[in-house]
């Protein structure tokens, strides 16, 4: 008999609180420092096994194959590492912007390894997991580990960062779609921060390295900086196009959030140090 429940999982946005290019790699890609931290706020998946080895999802993201799909790239690295068939039904309730640099398609895939590890009990380790994680992307591994975290190379070197505050953000997403690739491949990018400790980025920040020519290529982007720093200090996270300020309270994010341009699309989320992720899976109470 299968098992019909559904195993409800958030996979929640991350924001870079910010992010240094510190050097390029012989491979092309770049070294980075960054503060990640999660926000109480993304997209839901739902979980349940079939006993046979197919995959669904429903629904599909426009504009993205289902072999392409990150939910189905890292269920199909299980399927390969588990010793008998295992399939799986997957819901998906999209929130998150794609290419807003809230990592919503790398949230998706960690929440994935995590779910469907527990589900087909195939007891892979965290470490395991986000080492998959990081095939499929540089942001999964964070996602995999739960923790917000200082993270190096290219966002796998994971330090823990339980002492950072836990703000109320309102995060603006303006409508364009930032190529990633072409902002790493900029002639204009910073790519020479020096490396700064993790005492240091706790105790100063830092800035996004990104986003002064992702505020030149899409004007857009630099605009919604200007109008949320009419308010309070904003930044980007990643690489865009969303932008942030954070603010003591819900209820001055909101306020703040009224007073947006009508159309403007904007959320109100809480920083948090701990992957709601991981307290559904992990510390449910
Ligand atoms: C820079 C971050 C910070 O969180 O931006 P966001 O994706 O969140 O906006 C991420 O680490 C992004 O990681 P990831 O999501 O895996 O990047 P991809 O889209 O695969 O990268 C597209 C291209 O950007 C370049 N790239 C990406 C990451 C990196 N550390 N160095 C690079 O040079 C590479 O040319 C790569 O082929
Ligand atoms: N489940 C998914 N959710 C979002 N994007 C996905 C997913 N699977 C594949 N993608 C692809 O990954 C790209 C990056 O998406 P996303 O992680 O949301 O952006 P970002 O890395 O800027 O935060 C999308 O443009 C899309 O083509």
């Amino acid at each position: 008999m299968t098992d019909t429940t559904w195993l409800v999982v958030p996979a929640p946005a991350k924001l870079n609180l910010m992010l240094h290019i510190t050097g390029r790699r012989a491979d092309g890609y770049h070294n980075l420092q960054t503060l990640f931290q999660f926000l109480d706020y993304g997209d839901e998946l739902r979980f349940r096994i079939r006993n046979d080895s197919e995959l669904t999802l429903s629904p599909s993201i426009e504009g993205v194959e289902f072999e392409d799909n990150l939910i189905i790239r890292a269920a199909r690295h299980l399927q390969k590492l588990a010793k008998r068939n295992v399939g799986a039904d997957i819901q998906l309730d999209k929130i998150l912007p794609m290419g807003g640099g809230l990592g919503g398609g790398s949230s998706d895939a960690a929440t994935t390894l995590l779910a469907l590890n527990q589900l087909w009990d195939l007891n892979l380790s965290l470490e395991e997991l986000a080492a998959i994680g990081l095939s499929l992307g540089a942001d999964v591994p964070v996602f995999i580990m739960g923790e917000a975290a200082f993270a190096e190379g290219v966002g796998e070197v994971l330090t823990p960062t339980p002492e950072l505050a836990e703000p109320w953000y309102l995060v603006a997403c303006p409508q364009v779609h930032v190529n990633t690739a072409k902002i790493f491949s900029h002639k204009g990018l910073t790519r020479n921060t020096p490396a700064i400790n993790i005492r240091t980025a706790l105790e100063q920040g830092g800035r996004n390295d990104c986003q002064a020519i992702v505020s030149m290529l899409y004007p857009e982007v630099g605009n919604t900086l200007n109008l949320l720093n009419k308010f309070s200090f904003a930044k980007m996270t990643g690489t865009g196009a969303c932008v942030y300020s954070s603010f003591g309270s819900e209820a001055e994010a909101i306020i703040v959030s009224e007073q947006l341009p009508a159309g403007y699309k904007a959320f109100v989320a809480k920083g948090v140090n701990i992957s709601p992720t991981h307290r559904v899976l992990f510390r449910p109470s």
